[in-house]
């Protein structure tokens, strides 16, 4: 890595390897026993894992890129961590890409870094632990631009635990294979522990061939990656930027649209609400505005409207 080396890349390639080292705590502490659940609110849970990741993320972060705005979920403010949490290793095969030519000249002031460091908690304690993740989402100029989704409950056939996706906004995506979803089915993804009444409205309207519940919205991004499902329908506020901001920079460098469900880019500048209001919906391999027009009118203006 070079004096030269545009931002955007030096935060992605530093993204990638702390990503991985909350991944190691993440395991760690379900290891070790005692989760140290905190409930923040209705179905709304958080770990020893939660803030011990989310530590380690902005301690990390902040360390290297001091003028950088970073907004975790768990409110983090502690940056006094021990060394072994200090991540300052960047992954050097992502630097070893050329920077698209839109972020080249990115000033600090550009970025807002979204961390979730446990998407998934609830599954996380319920021991669903494939679908965990830790997502650092990078927004350049209010747009989602960049991400890492790091699983660390990930088997591969070799033994080896844990895998890091990445993608960047007109260079692609890498750690993982994509696959298109199956041509004649309708699959969607969506919510197994935050349903409701108008939630169930808008699944239904796709007469799904499939639809399959599954924790944190990482997950359900990477399943539209793996071809695993179509769509992704989140129809109720819950969410929040940093549960969107990477998986919306990977969909999108790999051709696929994560909006709300009207249809509109969520924002992702510094003063943003943080809720997704207006809910989810992701596809690939879709014509995406036709997945909007067919939830009706009345649901999508219900959802968020109070
Ligand atoms: N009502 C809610 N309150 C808090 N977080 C929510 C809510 N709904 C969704 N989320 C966050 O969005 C993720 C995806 O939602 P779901 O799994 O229901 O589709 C959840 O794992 C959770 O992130 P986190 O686990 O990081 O707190
Ligand atoms: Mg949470
Ligand atoms: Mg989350
Ligand atoms: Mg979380």
């Amino acid at each position: 890595m070079t004096s030269t080396t545009p931002l955007v890349m030096r935060i992605m390639a530093l993204s990638i390897s702390t990503a991985k080292r909350a991944g190691v705590i993440i395991r760690d502490v379900l290891k070790q026993g005692d989760l140290g659940i905190v409930d923040k609110g209705k179905n709304d849970p958080q770990t020893e894992a939660d803030r011990s990741a989310e530590k380690c993320i902005i301690a990390s972060l902040s360390k290297k890129f001091p003028t950088i705005k970073i907004i975790g979920e768990e409110g983090g403010t502690d940056l006094n961590v021990c060394d072994d949490w200090l991540v300052s290793e960047p992954n050097e095969s992502f630097l070893q890409q050329s920077c698209p030519a839109a972020w080249q000249d990115a000033q600090p002031e550009d970025f807002v870094i979204w961390v979730d460091p446990l998407d998934g908690t609830a599954e996380y304690t319920q021991g669903f632990v494939e679908h965990v993740t830790v997502l650092i989402g990078v927004a350049i100029k209010n747009s989602a631009v960049g991400g890492i989704i790091h699983q660390p409950f990930y088997q591969h056939a070799s033994g080896e635990i844990g895998r890091t996706i990445w993608g960047l906004k007109g260079l692609g995506t890498g750690g993982f294979t994509p696959v298109a979803p199956p041509k004649d089915e309708f699959i969607i993804t969506t919510t197994r522990s935050h349903s409701n009444a108008l939630h169930q409205r808008a699944v239904d309207v796709f007469n799904a061939s499939k639809v399959l519940k599954v924790g944190g919205a990482g997950y359900k991004v990477l399943q539209l990656l793996e071809g695993k499902a179509h769509a992704y329908v989140f129809a109720t506020p819950g969410c929040k930027k940093w549960d969107t901001c990477a998986p919306e920079a990977v969909l999108e460098a790999n051709g696929g649209t994560l909006t709300n469900i009207n249809g509109e880019h969520y924002e992702y500048h510094a003063d943003v609400e943080h809720v997704n209001r207006r809910g989810v919906l992701a596809s690939v391999g879709s014509d995406h505005k036709e997945l909007v027009e067919k939830i009706p009118l009345d649901v999508r203006q219900a959802v968020g409207s109070k």
